[in-house]
């Protein structure tokens, strides 16, 4: 059945006015509580990974992230991931932000559906939300945007979602409206427990990627079940707090990825607080297959005097960043 996208009746999908069940974390204590998904699925999952290896990572094929990163890992290299929120400073900027990145060599794309209760966020992004809310973005035109975009572009897309607007939608329409946008992957930060298996279901009828977050904070017995069950790459948070651009990578990010390592042979993509080009040298020289910069995209970006000069702004620092990767 082709799903046409203005099918997609999300009510007040982006915004927190119809509160979810979810109990939300308060932001001071914020860290992703790690989900541990069915046993039973990680071995399935852990086969679909290692086919991901062998997949060629055309559009049309399937485990399109895995086989980026796994591609990427072979040549030495570190993907570039940039995360951009949508709509800001307005959707039309978006697309062609998303273009530029992936002209300067951007592996990965990580697009934000605005939402008005970003827990997980620090200022900037929490600002970028608003501003985007505020011209009235809605999952039904970032998705509309979504499907333009794609066929431009060499990187895949993994959206970016919290978990409310997955509920306004009901899971099965919101996954295949995702996938008919033409993304590739999924990030929910604060998918609760209980519904992680149910949403799963719907994204490997729709041929999505289903990302999963390691923190400083999880127990070493989640770590392994995470990375199991993590599609396309596993996401390490290397903090323990919020989203924003911070002066240093912290030190224990070292271990955490040989950790990591030591547990799954998936590409493991390093994220929060990266802002600088040192930090992404840094990273790859500690083994990160991936660094996701999100704040300091979004800042530039969103928090210029005009769409024009954010744009410069954006592909100056994506150049720096790139040069400061493996080649
Ligand atoms: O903004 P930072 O510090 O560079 O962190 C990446 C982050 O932006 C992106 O991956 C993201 C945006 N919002 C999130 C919420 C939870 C986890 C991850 C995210």
């Amino acid at each position: 059945m082709c799903f046409i996208l203005s099918e997609l009746k999300c009510y007040g999908s982006t915004t927190s006015s119809s509160r979810n069940q979810l109990n939300p974390m308060s932001l001071s204590s914020f860290c992703m509580i790690p989900r541990t998904p069915h046993a039973s699925k990680i071995t399935s999952q852990s086969a679909a990974a290692a086919a991901a290896l062998a997949t060629a990572s055309s559009p049309a094929s399937a485990n399109r992230i895995a086989s980026t990163m796994a591609n990427l890992k072979m040549q030495g290299k570190v993907a570039l991931i940039p995360y951009l929120t949508a709509g800001d400073p307005n959707l039309d900027t978006t697309a062609e932000a998303m273009r530029l990145l992936d002209t300067c060599g951007c592996d990965i794309i990580e697009l934000g559906v605005p939402y008005s209760d970003p827990i997980a966020d620090g200022p900037v992004i929490r600002a970028s939300a608003t501003r985007s809310l505020a011209q009235g973005t809605t999952l039904e035109k970032v998705l509309s945007m979504l499907k333009e975009v794609v066929p431009d572009l060499k990187a895949p897309v993994v959206l970016f979602t919290y978990y409310n607007p997955i509920l306004n939608c009901g899971m099965e329409a919101f996954s295949k409206a995702v996938k008919a946008a033409g993304a590739s992957g999924l990030l929910v930060p604060d998918l609760p427990l209980e519904e992680t298996d149910n949403l799963h279901e719907f994204t490997v009828a729709n041929d999505l990627e289903l990302i999963r977050l390691t923190t400083p904070t999880t127990q070493q017995n989640h770590v392994k079940d995470i990375a199991q069950a993590s599609e396309g790459f596993v996401y390490l948070v290397s903090l323990t707090g919020v989203t924003g651009p911070r002066d240093f990578v912290h030190p224990q990010v070292e271990n955490l990825l040989a950790e990591l390592k030591q547990v799954t042979t998936k590409s493991v993509a390093v994220g929060f607080g990266i802002s600088q080009p040192e930090h992404v040298s840094q990273l790859a020289k500690w083994g990160a297959d991936g660094v996701i910069i999100g704040s300091a995209m979004v800042k530039r970006l969103g928090e210029a005097a005009t769409p024009e000069e954010g744009c410069v702004s954006l592909e100056k620092f994506a150049r720096e960043l790139k040069a400061a990767l493996p080649k």
